[in-house]
């Protein structure tokens, strides 16, 4: 292994005293700065830092030497070596990058400044939150949200106060009526009235302020919940393990998308119905204080309009799922429509697509029908429950007004209350469909969360302190989700410090999953890679990246412009773009656009050709310097001298140390290159030596005949 910072001096203990701060972990200052006189010097810089920490008390704790270019920011703040020094880097509110020297001077920089620097970083284990519980069992998504609703602070107890008020204001309305029915009206005593108007303008004063708090309350919550639970779910999206991802892409999407039917479930006002709900029986018990057995009306509609809810329910949760399934199913189709418009058209295949979308269209609409159907005889049923309850209340009433047991006033006290118990029993249909519309799209979002994910949150991750020098595989298999065949069977393969690896053979023998496998992209069923002693799958993803630099057979552009596809991860000065991009002949492209670098490019890289495409993702790779660099078909849309360019440009940029895997059907100019020829078929390596005893033999066996290296073509 080559000691890669062992040229950086230790941070000093006030520098690694104010991470810790930042980072709320306490340790003793004296024992700290004791820790770090008292260090071995020859250490390389983690090693060090973990047995200063180790001193200290804090075990757990990984350090991790990395370089700027290859960090990812959001895990700030770390010490930064920069200008000689180090510095404590974290970002203020604003997103803006700052740097504290041991004075504590204070000093902004840019993510460019700092291309070259080396950031030292601590990884604090896991808490054991929701990540932490890889238990399956229930909705994760429900529980994500449930987590979601109450990681919010204090808002229940003063939701709680403001609607237990605004309940208590209604039963003020109804008094006022009793009041001036059964007072004011026959005496006219406007005196009193005036007391009891004075009064009422207070309640609704009140009332406005309480309802009007409590929305704010649940809207800005609903905010919160939506910004976290979409944060976990997008970042589980980006962490799911990529040979475990469903093969329809667009419907995945669509069922992530059901977030949207959870942040409107809060945002709407079902809340406000569901927490009045409970009311109902206050208002019924009210109403057989004030008018004795009127308050047995309300009371029957209750069951009532329970069982027709229950009904309702049994009734809509089949349908709406399968509605969901299809609708999701059908956002599938329209992505695939759009993606494929080319090849539909050139194949004059739009008719197959149309027919399928029109028959997913139907399926929808025929749900849709029968859920319109059941929830309109439900509301519809609920009202004309409601009407009569009302009309059993008055005539009960006038039983109990010619029993003398209840005034004029008294009745319609009674009716008012009556209508707090009506509206939300009413309105309850309509959020039992909501409610199964949500829990229907939890199911959905809790499908992917179940994906399993590229690491475990609590596994213990590896975080090695220098690039790998081998790479050894050991007894790896890999099949594709439930295929019976596998596509790779490899028993042993290693790759050493220097060696420029050829992987050739037919189509379909394995090359790229092998780079994917490689690249920590797809997990092995069976067998292990080893990144010098480490597993693979146990070094933290992101130091994984910083060693490994993976060129996919077909690279993806984003929307943005030429520059920000180059640095996509964020990794090149302006300069260091430049210059790639003259070398690679990116250039170009570039100077055939008044923008330059910023040429604008649209989704999926549309706007270059497939061979600046690949270029671009090339001059990627070369930017983030790995030491393992895996490039699949990197010429494949190339001509001849861009061929000849990258193979020379590549040649340079690649350190004596690094270890280069290529899969190509090309491998004449490649050869060059080569020290090594892997050849594969099937999923096996079944040839294995120098380029110039395997391409030929290779040649001769494919039937080319040999007269020079560069006529050699692999089919
Ligand atoms: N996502 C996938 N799901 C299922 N099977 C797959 C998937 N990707 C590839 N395969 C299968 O795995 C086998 C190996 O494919 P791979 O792409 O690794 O071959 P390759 O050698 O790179 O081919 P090519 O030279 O055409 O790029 C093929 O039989 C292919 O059908």
């Amino acid at each position: 292994m080559t000691p890669i910072m062992s040229e950086l001096p230790y941070p000093s203990a006030r520098a690694l005293q104010k991470l810790l701060q930042r980072l709320a972990l306490t340790v003793d200052t004296p024992v700290l700065h004791q820790a770090c006189a008292g260090q071995d010097g020859s250490l390389p810089i983690a090693d060090w830092l973990r047995q200063v920490l180790k001193q200290c008390g804090q075990s757990t704790i990984s350090p991790a030497l990395l370089q700027w270019r290859r960090f990812d920011p959001r895990r700030l703040p770390g010490l930064v070596y920069h200008q000689q020094q180090w510095w404590l880097a974290e970002r203020d509110a604003a997103g803006q990058l700052l740097l504290t020297d041991d004075t504590g001077a204070i000093h902004t920089a840019t993510d460019e400044e700092l291309q070259d620097a080396r950031v030292l970083w601590l990884r604090i284990p896991p808490p054991r939150a929701f990540d932490s519980l890889p238990s399956l069992h229930g909705n994760l998504a429900a529980r994500l949200v449930w987590q979601a609703l109450f990681h919010e602070q204090g808002w229940l107890g003063k939701v709680v106060i403001a609607t237990v008020l605004v309940n208590l204001l209604a039963v003020a309305t109804s008094l006022f009526a009793m009041q001036v029915y059964d007072r004011v009206v026959p005496t006219l005593a406007y005196a009193t009235l005036t007391t009891l108007v004075a009064g009422m303008l207070l309640v609704i004063l009140l009332d406005w302020l309480l309802k009007t708090i409590r929305a704010r309350i649940i809207d800005s919550l609903a905010c919160a919940v939506d910004k976290r639970v979409s944060r976990q779910v997008f970042d589980h999206l980006l962490h799911i393990r990529l040979d475990a991802l469903p093969p329809s892409l667009g419907t995945l999407a669509a069922q992530v998308n059901g977030l949207d039917a959870v942040r409107q479930f809060f945002s709407s006002g079902i809340v406000f119905a569901l927490i009045d709900l409970p009311f109902a029986l206050f208002f019924i018990t009210m109403i057989a204080v004030i008018g004795g057995k009127v308050g047995w009306v309300y009371a029957l509609l209750l069951p009532l309009a329970l069982v027709l809810g229950l009904f309702t329910q049994w009734r809509l949760r089949e349908l709406l799922r399968k509605q969901l399934v299809r609708s999701n199913e059908r956002q599938g189709l329209l992505v695939d429509t759009i993606r494929g418009a080319e090849s539909i058209r050139a194949n004059h295949a739009g008719w197959r697509f149309a027919e399928e979308w029109q028959d997913l269209t139907d399926s929808v609409d025929a749900y849709n029908i029968r859920q319109k159907a059941i929830s309109t005889f439900s509301s519809v049923t609920t009202a004309s429950l409601s009407t009569l309850a009302y009309v059993g209340a008055v005539v009960v009433g006038v039983w109990q007004i010619e029993a003398g047991v209840l005034t004029m006033g008294g009745l319609i006290a009674c009716s008012i209350l009556g209508g707090r118990v009506i509206a939300p029993v009413a309105q309850s249909v309509q959020n039992l469909v909501q409610w199964q519309h949500v829990s229907q799209a939890l199911k959905m979002v809790h499908m992917v969360l179940a994906l399993p994910r590229e690491r475990r949150p609590d596994q213990h991750l590896v975080l090695p302190d220098q690039p790998p020098a081998s790479v050894t595989l050991e007894q790896l298999r890999f099949a594709y989700g439930d295929a019976p065949v596998r596509q790779l069977d490899i028993d042993r393969l290693d790759l050493r410090a220097g060696e420029r690896v050829l992987l050739v053979g037919p189509v379909g023998c394995g090359k790229s999953t092998l780079l994917k496998l490689l690249a920590g992209l797809y997990r092995p069923g069976e067998g292990r890679i080893r990144l010098d002693d480490a597993d693979l799958w146990e070094i933290d993803p992101q130091m994984l990246t910083s060693f490994v630099g993976y060129l996919p057979q077909s690279p993806q552009l984003f929307k943005g412009t030429l520059r920000s596809n180059l640095g996509l991860a964020g990794s090149g000065s302006d300069s260091q773009l430049l210059s790639l991009a003259r070398q690679l002949g990116i250039d170009d492209i570039a100077a055939g656009s008044p923008q330059g670098l910023d040429l604008p490019i649209s989704e999926g890289g549309e706007g270059l050709s497939g061979g600046q495409r690949q270029l671009v993702a090339l001059g990627r790779v070369m930017l983030a310097r790995p030491r393992i660099w895996l490039l699949d078909e990197p010429t494949a849309s190339l001509d001849n001298d861009s061929e000849q360019r990258l193979w020379q440009v590549l040649g340079a940029a690649v350190q004596p140390e690094d270890i280069v895997l290529m899969a190509t059907h090309r491998p004449m100019m490649a050869a060059r290159l080569a020290t090594r020829v892997l050849v594969m078929q099937r999923g096996k390596i079944i040839q294995d030596g120098s380029p110039g005893q395997v391409l030929p033999a290779l040649a001769a066996r494919s039937g080319v005949t040999v007269r020079h290296k560069e006529s050699i073509h692999v089919v």
